[in-house]
């Protein structure tokens, strides 16, 4: 799925109305619709309360107007406050119109701010996309007067004074929502962590937007969802054998850090390499056979931490990082492995590669190796990672910038780690994806997405970016999966591990 700014949101709106003969005000209220359906299967009318319809002076205050006569028909107890503006948009004239006396009318004004009980549900229909500038003056009392009321907001599109895809300066006013119902296609605002405490719970409703339009358009942002994924795995030949689908190398582990190691051949096996072999210090030898039978192991001369690189002319990919420590040896290894994957011998392609964890690091003490990155080596930082590489980013949607800018600079597929995980492509892609839960902020997840990745990356089926956002949906599946059994609190690494099999043959047969 697509993303688009405010800007294509408006456009989308006329494409939709043109494509399908119908008047804006009829847009209007397939949109009141869809609010208000989400609306009755979250509060019944028995608990619901009065209900405070707070409408601004464009279109996202129409929504409201049509929204309050669809609840009172509803038999919901509802009530409105109107924002006072000189101008009302032709679609708000339309539904304060259609508004009939059961539902109360107040104008607002500093003077007269609505009275707002504790808890009372308020839909918040002040701005949506058309929002020109941060809020000021009466729009802005209105905000603080909402949050110090305590009461539950349900923002209608967006939440007031959210820019859709841009930041709005520090301290400017914003509503605070439990839930965000929008409408038709996500907003960027709502995948970047800074809003999360704005937008709260969002939601999408389908109120039939031009499916043309949304093909057609140019976005860098993407959004991840099952249709994204559907096909991406294809079903294995009946006559395949373990070498159709890779051999993977891994490097991982260090004294104490075993663990790591374990963890990311586990997902590698269970993402369907055909074979694995794993360099792990000499120490890990004993520990790595007896936790992954089904691999091979070369263990290093060095007992504690990896300071040889194997040759790697049977391997079809390599991952190295997961405790992996950033002993000079070990950068040794990690440069070694660089020069020799860009002109490996017999290979046409350079070899795929996967960074992470201690390898990311000593890529970020020694930012000249990001120059020999091989073309769609995979990295997967988590934002102070990520930082490392880069620099210290101002807010959420510098870090997109720093990211997108890095993928393309350096060719490389970037995984920046996080509540909606983000695949940066050297095309300049972004890629937000949408599995996983909050369960998965435990040690060793992020191993176990560099052993998929591992895995998807060494079998040659799989074009390289389809393979990164293949992997990092198929690990927030997993980790769903995985949360229904042991709710998030109880999950650890090793369950999303055992969740990984149903969650690819899921992907496998999403059409
Ligand atoms: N497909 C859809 O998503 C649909 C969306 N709908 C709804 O329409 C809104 C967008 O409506 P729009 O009329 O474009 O814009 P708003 O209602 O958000 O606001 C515009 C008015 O607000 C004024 N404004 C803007 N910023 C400020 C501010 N900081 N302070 C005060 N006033 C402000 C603006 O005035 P200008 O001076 O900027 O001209 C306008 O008067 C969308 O979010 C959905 O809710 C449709 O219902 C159909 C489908
Ligand atoms: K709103």
């Amino acid at each position: 799925m697509i993303l688009l700014t405010a800007a294509q949101t408006r456009e989308l709106d006329q494409a939709t109305i043109e494509e399908q003969n119908i008047t804006s005000a009829e847009l209007m209220e397939r949109a009141a619709e869809s609010f208000v359906q989400w609306f009755r299967g979250r509060y019944a009318t028995a608990s619901a309360g009065e209900i405070l319809v707070l409408c601004g002076p464009g279109n996202n205050g129409g929504d409201g107007l049509a929204a309050a006569r669809l609840l009172q028909q509803a038999h919901y107890a509802v009530r409105v406050a109107l924002l006072p503006a000189e101008q009302h948009s032709a679609d708000w004239r339309h539904n304060r119109q259609r508004l009939t006396a059961a539902v109360p009318v107040t104008d607002i004004s500093a003077a007269h701010l609505p009275h707002i009980a504790p808890h009372t549900l308020v839909v918040d229909a002040l701005f949506g996309t058309g929002l020109s500038r941060p809020l000021e003056g009466l729009p802005a009392a209105l905000v603080a007067h909402l949050a110090a009321a305590d009461a539950r907001v349900v923002a209608v599109d967006i939440p007031s004074g959210l820019f859709a895809d841009a930041p709005q300066p520090a301290d400017s006013a914003v509503v605070r929502a439990e839930h965000t119902v929008s409408f038709g296609l996500p907003k960027l605002a709502f995948l970047l962590p800074q809003n999360a405490k704005f937008v709260g719970e969002w939601h999408v409703g389908d109120i039939g937007l031009s499916q043309q339009f949304i093909a057609n358009a140019a976005s860098p942002w993407h959004y991840t969802d099952a249709a994204a994924v559907a096909g991406s795995l294809p079903p294995r030949s009946r006559f395949s054998h373990k070498g159709t689908f890779g051999h993977a190398l891994l490097l991982a582990g260090s004294r104490g850090k075993m663990g790591a190691a374990v963890l990311a051949a586990g997902a590698c096996q269970r993402g369907g390499a055909g074979l694995l072999t794993a360099r792990v210090p000499g120490c890990g030898y004993d520990i790595f056979q007896i936790s992954v039978p089904e691999a091979m192991c070369l263990p290093d001369p060095q007992p504690d931490v990896i300071s040889e690189l194997p040759d790697l002319t049977p391997y079809q990919a390599v991952g190295i990082g997961p405790g992996l420590g950033q002993e000079a040896a070990s950068l040794a290894v990690l440069r070694q492995l660089l020069r020799d994957s860009a002109a490996a011998p017999g290979r046409s392609q350079p070899m795929p590669l996967i960074i992470d964890a201690d390898a990311l690091n000593l890529l970020g003490q020694h930012r000249e190796l990001l120059d020999l990155l091989p073309e769609n080596t995979v990295l997967t930082p988590h934002p102070k990672e990520f930082e490392r590489l880069t620099e210290p980013a101002r807010d959420d949607y510098h870090r997109l910038e720093l990211l997108r800018d890095f993928a393309q600079r350096h060719r490389s597929l970037v995984v920046l780690k996080g509540a909606y995980s983000c695949l940066a492509t050297p095309g300049g892609e972004l890629h937000f994806n949408s599995t996983g839960n909050p369960g998965m902020a435990t040690g060793g997840s992020g191993d176990v997405l560099t052993g998929l990745l591992l895995a998807l990356r060494a079998d040659a089926r799989l074009l390289p970016a389809d393979a990164v956002r293949l992997g990092v949906y198929a690990h927030g599946m997993a980790g769903d999966l995985a949360a229904h059994e042991t709710g998030e609190a109880g999950l650890i690494a090793g369950d999303i591990v055992r969740q990984l099999g149903p969650a690819l043959s899921r992907c496998s047969h999403l059409i």
